[in-house]
């Protein structure tokens, strides 16, 4: 088991509504992209999910149970949280962090048990950055930072987890081993992502959100459409199918708004 739904849900910041009535369904084992401009809600979403932010109205449940009546302990050994500003681990080697994925598992003092280092062992590798297991964190790249995040999550051996934008920082070849490696598990993965083709490819199930507001939601094929896009985003797209695999491919032609269309001074001069 491994659902998660929200109804309802709105959160507002001095009176600014940020979230505004969200109804969304992660189902058990699925990928759901949570997708939408700067500022339309997905990070603040991310965090309502989490238990971080406590929503105005709505609740968010996890399987039946909602969210306000999971005792702490309970949720941080089924849920991991994979942020994207990662908090500053001082003084600590890419193990140690991912053996922090142990800690809802342990008592305050236990040693970790053989059991937990198999369970490190596995996620550093399956992350690909157990070569770089006693480098300390503030030393790695962006990339293996965000690598790093992810394999404390895997270490949480969680029934679902969130991650806002995980592969910001990552090379092509890694954007797709982490998104392969989530397709993979049989976890419930929310996940914030702003490259529609690889929402396209990996997700199950789209939620596009526009100002706070769910604009859409729905398989790739009807949340990824020209018109959505273009009345979300303000980008005139082409979306057709890739000849070799048919996934649905999205191809930017040019921003619509007035706004963001680029002024003659920022093109370039002719002579
Ligand atoms: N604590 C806060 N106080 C005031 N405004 C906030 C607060 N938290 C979020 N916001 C605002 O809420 C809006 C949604 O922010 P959020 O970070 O959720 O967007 P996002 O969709 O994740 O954006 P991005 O794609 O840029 O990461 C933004 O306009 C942001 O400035």
């Amino acid at each position: 088991m491994g659902r998660i739904t929200t109804t309802g849900l709105s959160w507002s910041v001095k009176g600014h509504r940020l979230l505004d009535s969200i109804e969304m369904a992660a189902e058990d084992g699925k990928i759901v992209g949570l997708l939408g401009p700067n500022g339309s809600g997905k990070s603040t979403l991310l965090r309502l999910l989490a238990g971080l932010r406590r929503p105005d109205t709505g609740t968010v449940r996890y399987d039946d149970t909602s969210l306000h009546d999971l005792g702490r302990r309970v949720l941080a050994r089924r849920l991991a949280v994979v942020e994207q500003d990662v908090s500053a681990h001082n003084h600590v080697n890419v193990r140690q962090v991912v053996e922090l994925g142990r800690t809802p598992f342990r008592g305050r003092f236990d040693a970790l048990t053989e059991h937990d280092r198999r369970i490190v062992d596995a996620a550093l590798e399956r992350t690909d950055i157990a070569d770089k297991q006693h480098q300390s964190w503030h030393t790695l790249s962006g990339g293996e930072k965000q690598r790093t995040q992810l394999a404390r999550a895997l270490a949480q051996e969680p029934q679902e987890i969130l991650l806002d934008e995980p592969t910001n920082h990552l090379d092509i070849r890694h954007q797709l081993e982490l998104l392969d490696l989530l397709t993979s598990l049989d976890i419930t993965c929310v996940v914030a992502l702003h490259d529609l083709n690889l929402a396209a490819r990996y997700c199950d199930h789209i939620v596009l959100l526009d100002h706070g507001q769910v604009a859409a939601a729905g398989v790739p094929e009807t949340v990824l459409t020209p018109d959505l896009i273009e009345s979300v985003y303000d980008v005139n797209v082409l979306v057709d199918r890739e000849p070799t695999t048919g996934t649905l491919r999205i191809t930017y032609l040019a921003a619509t708004a007035t706004g963001t269309t680029p002024t003659k001074a920022m093109q370039l001069d002719p002579q």
